[in-house]
């Protein structure tokens, strides 16, 4: 296949089972909050970015050009998982935007609940620094990007996952999960009046 060519379908295990909350990750721009915004609409369910479960500190911290270690990154992904574990509760469909780098902090975010998935939005760091480059009004330093392909271990085939290559339209991004997640198909909209 051509380098340049996004791959016609997407990898990994894949799964039939609509996930109750489902979690889109990636590095840094990888198009987690683009993405995962139109699969929350899809999925019915509502949308939250990790950046919001972050102590201001941790904020801080990246803005300053310092990538998170893994204190840092341990409370804000036990606040994550508290929420899922209410998501799932309460029955709320949800999708969550988290980089979720290194495979014990998806352990912890999946704790052994069968309804979390991730979408794993996998690219190269060119295109992404591109895509990077490009953005207005985010407060992530794109020098950080090499640190986060350094700390990202990409998911295995034993994990709940479906990877999508980036280089797809996010209108793609969006069939291949719904299709390969088993979501139900769309119904189509009621006409007007
Ligand atoms: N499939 C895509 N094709 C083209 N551009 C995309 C795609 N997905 C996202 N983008 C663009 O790439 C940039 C990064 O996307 P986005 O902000 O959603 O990434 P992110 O993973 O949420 O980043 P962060 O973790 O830093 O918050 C944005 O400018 C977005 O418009
Ligand atoms: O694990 C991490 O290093 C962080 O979650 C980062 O990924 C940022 O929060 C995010 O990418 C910027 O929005």
């Amino acid at each position: 296949m051509a380098a340049d060519r996004p791959d016609p379908e997407s990898r990994g295990s894949g799964h039939a089972i609509p996930p109750g909350v489902a979690i889109v990750m990636g590095v840094s721009g990888s198009g987690k909050t683009t993405i995962g915004k139109q699969l929350a609409r899809r999925m019915g369910g509502i949308f939250a970015d990790a950046d919001s479960f972050h102590p201001p500190a941790n904020i801080e911290k990246m803005k300053a050009g310092h990538p998170l270690t893994d204190a840092d990154r341990w409370p804000w992904l036990d606040a994550m998982a508290e929420q899922i574990t209410r998501w799932l509760a309460e029955g709320q469909p949800a999708v969550l935007a988290c980089s979720a780098l290194k495979r014990v902090y998806r352990d912890r975010l999946v704790a052994g609940r069968p309804q979390v998935a991730f979408l794993y939005l996998s690219g190269s760091e060119a295109v992404i620094a591109t895509r990077l480059a490009n953005r207005r009004g985010h407060f992530m330093p794109p020098a950080l990007l090499r640190s986060q392909f350094e700390t990202l271990e990409p998911p295995g085939p034993d994990e709940r996952v479906v990877t999508v290559d980036i280089r797809h339209p996010p209108r793609r991004i969006i069939d291949i999960a719904t299709r390969r997640f088993g979501l139900p198909p769309q119904q189509p909209k009621p006409p007007a009046g």
